[in-house]
């Protein structure tokens, strides 16, 4: 008997040739559509119809999952929490450890998958993640919070083939691969059409101008309000006097400051993570650590403690900020990954 495989469809063209690829490899697929947010634009309806076109060439079954509550609760919810906090979030972390590997991986289970796929551009063996061999599309840190567990149930078709062999496959598609290729390319976020201020300036008034301050403390300039900026930012704010540029090195929520220093200040060595998920028992190691998505990989020494991770790096980075992720790697492999607390 023929495997079943649940494919997540997002109605774009790397899900849709993962459907059409495993089909040939000789699984039996489904698809599964994810509402993720309650938008009444059209935007699922436009999504659903180019899955409708892929189902109907492939002659395959699809699913539609409304996950929008407890995507706003655990994903967009964490997101605006974040920005008014003052920390950095990234909530396509959140979203695959909680959203696409926990709830639909679930979903795919009780429909009598052996597995579930998607487009992402990684490689697991079960065990671990790994890069994808186009590093430029690489989504392994955006991974590396999956649980354990998951990973025996994952399959991402698309991290071994060259893009060229992706859109050759996916011209296959016909008529729905013009559909699809017509449609922009999918944002960074899927929920932010344009900036990020966009969505904050929803739940709370981010127009506050407030001070700006040196790193001893004293008033240098004016900014448009803490949730302006991010750590490392360089513009949008006045330093009076200054020749050289400033960077913002710390937010300060509860009196609507933000501190500014010379790129020297951005510079970090150490840094403490929490909330740590580990696909490897050593409580010490060497490795390289990534920082931020994009990021080059530093070399570091990690000693864990009590749930909390202690990061020394061998050589300093820049722009650190609370709330990304921090994620090992020993050449291509994943070992784990942490929240970041504390950067200095
Ligand atoms: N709403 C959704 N419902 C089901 N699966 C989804 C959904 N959004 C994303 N996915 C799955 O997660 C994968 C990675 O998502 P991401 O947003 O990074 O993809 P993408 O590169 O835009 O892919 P695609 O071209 O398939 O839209 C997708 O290829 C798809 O398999």
């Amino acid at each position: 008997m023929k495997k079943k495989v649940m494919v997540g469809m997002s109605g774009g063209i790397d899900s849709s040739v993962t459907a059409y690829m495993l089909q040939e490899e000789g699984y039996e697929v489904e698809g599964v559509y994810l509402k993720l947010h309650n938008r009444t634009d059209g935007y699922h309806e436009r999504n659903l119809g180019y899955i409708k076109d892929v189902a109907e060439f492939l002659g395959i079954k699809y699913h539609v999952l409304d996950l929008s509550d407890e995507f706003t609760q655990k994903v967009y919810d964490y997101f605006v929490d974040s920005y008014l906090e003052g920390s950095t979030p990234n909530p396509c972390v959140k979203c695959n450890r909680q959203i696409k590997f926990g709830a639909m991986l679930k979903f795919a289970k009780e429909h009598g998958a052996s597995y579930l796929a998607t487009g992402h551009y990684a490689k697991t063996d079960g065990k671990f993640f790994y890069e994808a061999d186009d590093k430029t599309k690489d989504q392994s840190y955006f991974l590396s919070q999956v649980e354990k567990e998951a990973l025996p149930f994952m399959m991402f078709p698309l991290s071994t083939h060259k893009k060229e062999e992706i859109i050759k496959f996916g011209e296959k598609l016909d008529k729905a691969y013009k559909r699809i290729t017509e449609k922009n390319e999918s944002q960074e976020i899927c929920f932010v059409d344009t900036v990020y201020t966009d969505i904050i300036k929803k739940h709370a008034n981010i127009d506050m101008p407030g001070k700006v301050l040196d790193e001893q403390g004293n008033v240098v300039g004016e900014h448009k309000g803490y949730m302006h900026y991010t750590i490392g930012k360089r513009r949008g704010f006045t330093v009076h006097g200054a020749h050289e540029p400033h960077f913002v090195t710390k937010l300060n929520p509860k009196d609507n400051t933000i501190v500014v220093g010379k790129k020297e200040s951005l510079e970090i060595n150490n840094v403490e993570i929490e909330n740590l998920n580990m696909f490897i028992e050593d409580k010490e190691f060497d490795c390289t650590v990534k920082l931020r998505y994009r990021s080059k990989s530093t070399p570091c020494h990690v000693k864990i403690e009590n749930d909390k991770g202690y990061i020394t790096l061998e050589e300093p980075a820049f722009g650190v900020a609370a709330g990304q992720l921090a994620v090992f790697y020993k050449d291509e492999k994943v070992l784990g990954s942490g929240w970041i607390k504390n950067a200095k």
